[in-house]
C-alpha cells in the first residue's frame, strides 16, 4: 500500500460556520479544495480524530490497512494518532472498501488540508464524538459539576490505562497468522435440519469464506427447492437472504460425502432416530459440531450420551451452547457462545471455524455443564413465561429466575459440572436470553400457558420445537437419580402435565417453607 503524499496545491479551508452543525447537516456544505466535487463534511483537529476513532468502529475492515503503515511510523503509534500524522492514518481510512461519502480532513493549526474518504457509518458516528468531546472538555475543566457526575482526572487516566493495555492485549491475538486455521482448510461443511438454527448457523459459516459449501439436509422436498431456487428458508427463516454457498439437499449421502464437520441441529427427541438413519454415511472420524439443546425421553441422556449410544461408537463432537436465537444469528448482530468439549484442540478448531467479528467462541472442557444449563434453561424460561402471561411483575419474575438459576447449580454439579460454567454463556447467558427475550419459544409456550390456553393447543398452533416441554420430564428424573429437590421445575413439569394450573402451581411455590438460601 502507497502512503499518498500530501497535495500541495490545495487552498486552506474556509472557516466552518460559527453553530457547530452535525457530521450529516455539514453534508455539501462547502466546494472541496482539493477540487474534487463537493465535500460531505469539514473537520478540525480533533474531528479528524474522532472522525477516524468513529471509522474503527468497523475496525475489521480498516485495521489492515491501518497496521499497513505500522512499519512506517513505528509499532508504538496507536490508529488514533495516525490520524494526525500528516493524514497517514486519514488515508488508510481512504483505502477502506467501506468508504461511501467524501470527507475533507483539515488541520486547523498547520492548515494541512487532506481530502480522504469515509464511510457513512463514520460520519453518522461523528455527532456522537463530537458531544463527548464537548462533555469531556467542560468536565476535564472541574473535578465535579453541580448538575451531574464525572470522573477525576486520576479516575479518568486510569481507565485510559486499563482500556489501552486491553486493546494491546487484543491486538496480539488479532495479528495471528490465519494460515493453516480451521476455517482455511475447510472445504465443506454438512448441517443436519434445515429449520431455524441449522439454517442460521449454516449461514453464519457460508459467510466466513465464501467458497466454503455448506449444505443442508432437509426432509421437506419443497423446502429444499426454496431454499436452492429462492436462496430463502421460507419456512423456517422467511424473509431472510441466504449466501449462495449454502444449499440443500434431501439426500443424506450426498450432503455428507466430502464434509469435514457435521453441524448437528435436529430436535433432541428426533435425534436417535436421525442418527441412526445416517449412520452409514458418516465416517467415525468426522467431528459433530451439536447445537441441540434438550434431554431425551425414555434414556434421560443428553446429546453427548445419544450421539454415540445412536451411532453405536465413538465420534469426536462439540457442544456449541449459549444465547443464541436464531434470527439475530441470520441478521449477523452480535453473538456469542460456548464450545465444550473434552479435547480442548477440538473445541478451538470449532472456535476457529464459528469466531468472526459478530460471533465470539468461548472454549471449556466442561460438556456436563454447558448441556446441562443448556437444557434446564428451557425449562425455567417456560416457568418464566408462565410468569409473564400471568402478569405477576418483575418482582415475581426475577425471584424465579434466581431460584431457577440455584435449581440448575444444584443439579449440575451433582451431576460433575463446573460451578464457574452456571456463570457463563451457556448458563447465566442463555437463562436470561431464553426467560426474557421474545424470540423464545419455551417462554411463548410458558405465556400462553399462563394465560390459560391449553398445552395441547399451544403445541398444535406451533411449527417449531420448543424443547423445554420434553426435557421436563426428564429433569424430574434426574432430580430424583441425583437426589436433589427441585421445585420450580418439578412444578413446571406438573404444569404440563396437567396435574395442577399455573396458578395453583404459583401459590404453592411460595408456600414452601422459608430456606436459607443455598
Ligand atoms: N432456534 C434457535 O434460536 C435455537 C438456538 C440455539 C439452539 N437451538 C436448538 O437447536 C435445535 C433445533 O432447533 P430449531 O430451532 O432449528 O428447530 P426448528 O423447529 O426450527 O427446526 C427443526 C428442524 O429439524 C428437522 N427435524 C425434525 N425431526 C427430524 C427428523 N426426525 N429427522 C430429520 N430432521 C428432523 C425439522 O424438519 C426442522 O428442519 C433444538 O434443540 C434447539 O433447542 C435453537
Ligand atoms: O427459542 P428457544 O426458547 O428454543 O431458545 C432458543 C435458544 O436456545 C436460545 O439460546
Amino acid at each position: 500500500m502507497l502512503i499518498r503524499p500530501l497535495p500541495s496545491a490545495v487552498q486552506p479551508n474556509p472557516s466552518p460556520p460559527s453553530q457547530p452543525q452535525g457530521a450529516l447537516g455539514n453534508r455539501g456544505a462547502w466546494p472541496s479544495p482539493s477540487g474534487r466535487g463537493q465535500c460531505k463534511c469539514r473537520l478540525n483537529r480533533s474531528d479528524c480524530k474522532y472522525a477516524l476513532q468513529a471509522s474503527r468502529a468497523l475496525a475489521v475492515r480498516t485495521e489492515p490497512a491501518v497496521q499497513a503503515f505500522k512499519p512506517t511510523l513505528g509499532a508504538d503509534v496507536v490508529p488514533t494518532s495516525l490520524a494526525l500524522s500528516n493524514g497517514v492514518g486519514l488515508e488508510a481510512v481512504a483505502q477502506s472498501p467501506v468508504a461511501g461519502g467524501e470527507l475533507v480532513l483539515s488541520d486547523t493549526d498547520d492548515v494541512v488540508p487532506e481530502s480522504g474518504v469515509l464511510c457513512d457509518e463514520a460520519l453518522r458516528n461523528l455527532d456522537e464524538y463530537r458531544r463527548v468531546e464537548a462533555y469531556s472538555a467542560t468536565v476535564s475543566s472541574s473535578a465535579h459539576i453541580s448538575s451531574g457526575f464525572a470522573y477525576s482526572t486520576a479516575q479518568r487516566n486510569q481507565i485510559r490505562e486499563s482500556w489501552d493495555a486491553l486493546m494491546r492485549w487484543s491486538k496480539v491475538f488479532r495479528t495471528r497468522k490465519l494460515a493453516g486455521s480451521p476455517l482455511e482448510v475447510a472445504k465443506k461443511i454438512v448441517v443436519f435440519g434445515g429449520g431455524s438454527f441449522g439454517t442460521a448457523m449454516g449461514c453464519a459459516l457460508a459467510r466466513q469464506k465464501s467458497d466454503l459449501e455448506v449444505v443442508l439436509l432437509v426432509r421437506d422436498p419443497y423446502l429444499c427447492k426454496d431454499i436452492n431456487t429462492l436462496h430463502e428458508n421460507t419456512r423456517y427463516l422467511k424473509g431472510f437472504q441466504m449466501p449462495p454457498n449454502v444449499r440443500a439437499t434431501t439426500l443424506a449421502a450426498e450432503a455428507i460425502a466430502g464434509a469435514q464437520y457435521a453441524v448437528h441441529a435436529v430436535p433432541v427427541q428426533s435425534s436417535r432416530a436421525f442418527l441412526q438413519g445416517i449412520k452409514e454415511y458418516l465416517s467415525p472420524s468426522v467431528p459433530i459440531i451439536c447445537v441441540s439443546k434438550g434431554l431425551e425421553v425414555g434414556s434421560g441422556q443428553m446429546m453427548s450420551e445419544l450421539i454415540p449410544s445412536a451411532l453405536e461408537r465413538k465420534q469426536p463432537a462439540v457442544f456449541l451452547s449459549g444465547p443464541s436465537f436464531a434470527r439475530e444469528v441470520m441478521q449477523n448482530r452480535p453473538t456469542g457462545v460456548v464450545a465444550a468439549c473434552k479435547d480442548g484442540k477440538l473445541a478451538k478448531t470449532v472456535q476457529g471455524l464459528f469466531a468472526s467479528p459478530t460471533m465470539r467462541v468461548n472454549m471449556t472442557t466442561d460438556v456436563v455443564g454447558v448441556e446441562i444449563c443448556g437444557a434446564l434453561k428451557n425449562v425455567l424460561a417456560i416457568a418464566a413465561g408462565i410468569v409473564q402471561g400471568m402478569d405477576l411483575g418483575n418482582n415475581a419474575l426475577a425471584a424465579l429466575v434466581a431460584q431457577g438459576c440455584s435449581e440448575i447449580r444444584w443439579l449440575s454439579e451433582k451431576m460433575g459440572a463446573k460451578p464457574t460454567t452456571m456463570s457463563g454463556l451457556s448458563g447465566l447467558g442463555d437463562i436470561m436470553l431464553t426467560c426474557y427475550g421474545d424470540l423464545s419459544r419455551n417462554r411463548s409456550v410458558g405465556i400462553r400457558l399462563g394465560r390459560g390456553e391449553k398445552l395441547e393447543d399451544i403445541i398444535a398452533s406451533s411449527s417449531q420445537v420448543a424443547e423445554g416441554v420434553a426435557t421436563a420430564a426428564v429433569v424430574v428424573g434426574l432430580a430424583r437419580k441425583y437426589r436433589v429437590s427441585l421445585p420450580v421445575l418439578t412444578a413446571v413439569a406438573q404444569v404440563l402435565d396437567n396435574n395442577l394450573t399455573a396458578h395453583e402451581a404459583v401459590f404453592h411455590i411460595m408456600n414452601l417453607p422459608q430456606i436459607e438460601e443455598a
